[in-house]
């Protein structure tokens, strides 16, 4: 049994954030499960680095493009070790094979009769690298927008090289009623049968006005356009022209995972593509949502990137990992929170997990001197664990199998509900006050055992976690199905390690949030915002100490038109006699306020890091009361 799974590769157009790399967790932890179940995976992930936005980048960062690709594809494929990927292959579509496979396969296009000149006029976004008919674009005045991520698009005008897309809409249409979950959540797959109901237009493939990309076969003033060159790679890297075997082997993938605004290239250009070629479509592609801040998608360009690596250095990566699937609907968008991963970490993981697994073993040290006790005659209690265990891992498959993530996490933790009663309405700690050793035996392997089964559930979203109950309980097979197959799989007699607590709480007192995730554009003021402040140059005529204040001191200033007294908290970086004679700049029209008593007409500015403060100044003479813009 085999399972082939693909995240979209990641322009390396910047560096990648927590969205590239939830896309990719996601990947992994599905990949792991299968793996988990006994299926032989390849995952495959890499890095789209053709195409304008990249070569634009790479001008901007005044590099060579391929220099620049070298560079940037070394840093995703370093954060996905950091973050315990377990991808089988990165592909870059830079690499020789793949530039090949991209010639052949369109040479073959062509060769079927689907690939014809023509002049191409209209829009083109370049961060989406996509074209846009004058119908679809977002008009306002003489502007023209993308109507997908609402950045300016260009005209283009050229000649190129178009794919009849329109022919393959009714084999497409065939094909999406003949396979009904062929795109998934099924919302997703409605609005491409809309788009495919509407019709579709030939597209243009190759593009003359730059070079950076696969040029055409017969024909290299042409490059192949990055999209095609892009979807490509997923059958260039299991083989497709240079190792058929290992291509039969692998095609047609079983899951294409990606997020929703790549799902028309997916969808509906792949597959039709595919089908000129005649091979086999994908089984099924899957369309998540977005990871958003107030509800704007995290992304690069929006300055709201955030690196993932603050929160796994912080917070650990099976926690980061836990907290994007929990709680986060897979499939839906959902706005990330530290608050929430805090409180996640706190409840779910310390209280819920952690604590029961401390709790057990700590029983079994004290009253078993650290031995799993063999668990002897059964009561309707223990019976009913077991039956909540059967149920739930029967809803764990069904769950997984379906990419339904979320809530299979959430049957999981409705099981470690049902052991926490499990373990304090049996109460052992009185079973052990009274030397009740066999029901107290029976009660902790039951407890034990149930923990064990959580940690095989949970082994792909939090690996490392899982490993280390493993070794606590002195598992040491290799995790499989089967473990979870059948109860009882704990050796009585084996070493039970009572460790530190899993999971550290974060106390609330404690509790200073890593990366500030307001979006630049929620921040930004108009210019109007700016110009209510009144920003004025001020000499500085008097200083001195304001009595019984560490930090204050009193100044006069000259305005220009009048003087006026102001109170600054600045005494433990100034002298008094250094200010005077002084150009510094205040805000004018504050509304004057009272420190220690003492009335306040301004305030000065400073800047401030770590324990450094400097006063703003001037470069050079001015007259006081000069306005500041
Ligand atoms: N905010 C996000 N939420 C979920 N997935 C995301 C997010 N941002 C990027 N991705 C994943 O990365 C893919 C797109 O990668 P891309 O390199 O275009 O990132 P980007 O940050 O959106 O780029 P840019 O801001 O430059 O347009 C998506 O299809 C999805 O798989
Ligand atoms: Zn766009």
């Amino acid at each position: 049994m085999k399972f082939y799974i693909t995240t979209p590769i990641y322009y390396v157009n910047s560096e990648p954030h927590i969205g590239s790399a939830y896309t990719t967790i996601v990947a992994d932890i599905i990949a792991r499960y299968k793996r988990f179940m006994g299926y032989d995976v390849f995952f495959l992930t890499g890095t789209d680095e053709h195409g304008q936005k990249v070569l634009q980048a790479a001008q901007q960062a005044g590099k060579d493009p391929q220099e620049f690709c070298d560079e940037l594809a070394e840093k995703f494929k370093r954060l996905w070790k950091e973050l315990k990927i377990t991808n089988d292959y990165f592909i870059r579509t830079t690499d020789e094979m793949h530039m090949k496979t991209v010639q052949e396969f369109v040479a073959k296009m062509k060769e079927n009769g689907d690939v014809y000149k023509g002049i191409y006029k209209g829009w083109y976004c370049v961060p989406c690298e996509t074209f846009w008919n004058e119908d679809e674009v977002i008009k306002e005045g003489e502007e023209r927008f993308c109507p997908e991520c609402k950045r300016p698009v260009k005209w283009v005008e050229e000649e190129n090289y178009f794919f009849r897309l329109s022919k393959y809409r009714d084999s497409l249409l065939k094909y999406y009623e003949e396979h009904p979950d062929f795109v998934e959540p099924d919302f997703r797959r409605n609005e491409m049968l809309k788009i495919l109901e509407g019709g579709l237009k030939d597209l243009s493939i190759t593009r003359t006005t730059f070079k950076w990309g696969v040029p055409m076969k017969d024909d290299p003033e042409h490059v192949i356009y990055v999209w095609v060159d892009a979807l490509i790679n997923y059958i260039s890297a299991i083989g497709y022209g240079w190792n058929d075997e290992m291509f039969n082997k692998w095609w047609p993938a079983d899951l294409h995972l990606i997020g929703k605004e790549i799902n028309r290239f997916h969808s509906i250009i792949w597959p039709a593509m595919l089908m000129s070629v005649g091979l086999p479509l994908p089984k099924k592609v899957f369309a998540h949502g977005w990871l958003t801040v107030n509800g704007q998608k995290i992304s690069k360009s929006l300055g709201n990137a955030i690196d993932p690596r603050f929160f796994v250095k912080r917070y650990g990566n099976d926690v980061v990992r836990y907290y994007l699937i929990r709680d986060i609907m897979f499939g839906k968008d959902g706005d990330f929170s530290e608050e929430r991963l805090v409180h996640r970490l706190n409840s779910d993981l310390a209280n819920d997990y952690g604590n029961l697994l401390h709790r057990i073993t700590a029983m079994i040290k004290k009253y078993f001197n650290g031995r799993l006790p063999s668990p002897s005659a059964q009561e309707g209690f223990d019976s009913w664990l077991k039956e909540r265990f059967f149920e739930t891992k029967d809803a764990y498959h069904e769950l997984m199998d379906s990419y339904r993530l979320t809530e299979a996490l959430d049957k999981i933790w409705e099981f470690i509900a049902d052991v926490n009663k499990y373990f304090n309405d049996t109460k052992p700690w009185i079973l052990g006050k009274e030397g009740n050793m066999e029901r107290l035996g029976t009660v902790l392997y039951n407890s034990l055992e149930a923990v064990f089964k959580v940690a095989l559930m949970t082994l792909p979203v939090m690996p490392d976690t899982s490993e280390e109950v493993f070794r606590r309980v002195s598992f040491e097979e290799k995790p499989s199905k089967e473990h979870l197959e059948n109860w009882g799989v704990l050796k009585p007699g084996s070493t039970v390690i009572h460790g530190e607590p899993l999971f550290k709480k974060i106390d609330a007192k404690d509790f200073k949030k890593v990366v500030e995730t307001v979006s630049a554009e929620q921040n930004a003021i108009t210019i109007d915002d700016f110009s209510k402040v009144d920003l004025r140059i001020a000499k500085v005529l008097e200083a001195e100490k304001v009595p019984n204040s560490r930090k204050l001191l009193r100044l006069i200033i000259d305005l220009g038109t009048e003087k006026r007294q102001i109170v600054a908290g600045i005494a433990e970086h100034y002298r008094p006699e250094e200010l005077v004679g002084k150009l510094i700049v205040v805000v004018a029209n504050l509304k004057p306020a009272k420190l220690m008593g003492i009335e306040s007409q301004g305030m000065l500015l400073a800047a401030k890091s770590g324990d450094t403060l400097r006063l703003l100044t001037v470069d050079g003479e001015i007259t006081p009361g000069a306005k500041v813009s």
